[in-house]
């Protein structure tokens, strides 16, 4: 297993006590029927959740709103319908603040291509209201941070695609946000290259920062995040912890035999469990009132060999498009769909 590298840079993350405000309760995310129109096309639909969270995937088809959600809550765009806090500030008044205190690293390449790497996060970092002295002192060391130390003085317009995504990312951290917004930061990345990213980022995380995720690699989501929230056609479909949405109330189990599956399989169905070969194995689904227990049992009774015992964990993915499947249903079952 690869082994997440010690940082060993003097790019500082702002200690979390002077952060927040003693005995203050903030929120991460606080959004009230939040709306966003283009030009009478809705891309958000009346957004409402409250979150708290170290990291949030925010999961969607193409066109959900994700992108239009983050740059709502970065005060990017004005939205036409409700209110939302983050960090505590609201949106549209504390616009300014929140995005001192939050870094955005965007999908697409947003930079001059003859543009060295520490002019780039040096000019993000004036942007973000630091001094030009200070910008360029912390440019450096978050350029370091990130790896591309020895790059520095290079133009981005001759990075590869992993080292320009990692000064998309420097430029997102160089004011010390406690805040990051992640648009597809492991784009176009080689596997060896999205490990390197999804570690850098875990590290962020790892230093109090927030962290929103947004992503359609569901992988992605489960190694870094804690939370989720998930989108569809400008509609909320779900928000709330990781864990709780992997819960399997209907939990399967993976189990082998020393070479008698089909017999062992009559045995299960006859004893009213719901069977379904898997390649070398066969996948129970227990309902109410059955048990693991009661597999191991049958198995014992019936002089079977098992040799294969494995609960399934509800992958993200299986979640989400059973989610998506969800929100459809009741789509069609409206009166006036
Ligand atoms: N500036 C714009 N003007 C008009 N329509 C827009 C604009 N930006 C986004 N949209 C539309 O709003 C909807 C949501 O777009 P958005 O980019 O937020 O989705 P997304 O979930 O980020 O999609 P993707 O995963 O493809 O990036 C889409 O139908 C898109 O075409």
């Amino acid at each position: 297993m690869r082994r997440r590298a010690a940082r060993t840079t003097s790019f500082r993350f702002p200690a979390r006590a002077c952060r927040q405000a003693p005995g203050a309760l903030t929120v991460l995310f606080r959004l009230d029927n939040v709306q966003k129109d283009y030009a009478g096309y809705a891309a958000l639909k009346g957004i409402s959740f409250e979150l708290d969270a170290r990291a949030v995937g925010l999961l969607g088809p193409n066109g959900a709103g994700k992108s239009t959600l983050i740059k709502a809550l970065l005060g990017l765009i004005p939205i036409n319908g409700g209110s939302a806090r983050v960090l505590g500030m609201s949106l549209p008044h504390d616009a300014r603040a929140i995005r001192r205190a939050v870094g955005y690293m965007p999908e697409n390449d947003c930079y001059l291509p003859y543009m060295t790497a520490v002019d780039y996060v040096s000019f993000n970092g004036q942007l973000c209201g630091m001094p030009k002295s200070e910008a360029f002192r912390r440019a450096h060391e978050v350029l370091y941070y990130v790896g591309l130390g020895e790059a520095r003085y290079r133009p981005l317009g001759g990075f590869s695609t992993g080292m320009k995504q990692r000064a998309k990312l420097a430029q997102a951290l160089v004011h010390g946000p406690r805040l990051l917004f992640l648009d597809e930061p492991t784009n176009g990345l080689d596997p060896a290259g999205r490990d390197e990213m999804l570690e850098l980022i875990a590290d962020v995380r790892d230093r109090d920062v927030h962290i929103v995720l947004s992503t359609h690699l569901l992988p992605d989501v489960e190694k870094i995040c804690d939370s989720v929230v998930m989108l569809n056609q400008g509609q909320l479909v779900h928000s709330g912890s990781l864990a709780e949405l992997q819960k399997n109330d209907d939990p399967l189990i993976e189990v082998g035999t020393r070479d008698a599956n089909d017999a062992f399989a009559r045995h299960l169905k006859d004893a009213g469990f719901d069977v379904q070969p898997s390649g070398m194995h066969l996948k129970v689904r227990l309902s109410s009132g059955q048990s693991p227990e009661d597999v191991v049992r049958l198995a014992v009774e019936h002089d079977v060999q098992l040799r294969h015992f494995l609960p399934q964990r509800l992958t993200l993915e299986t979640a989400f498009l059973a989610l998506l499947d969800e929100q459809r249903a009741h789509a069609d079952a409206r009166p006036d769909a």
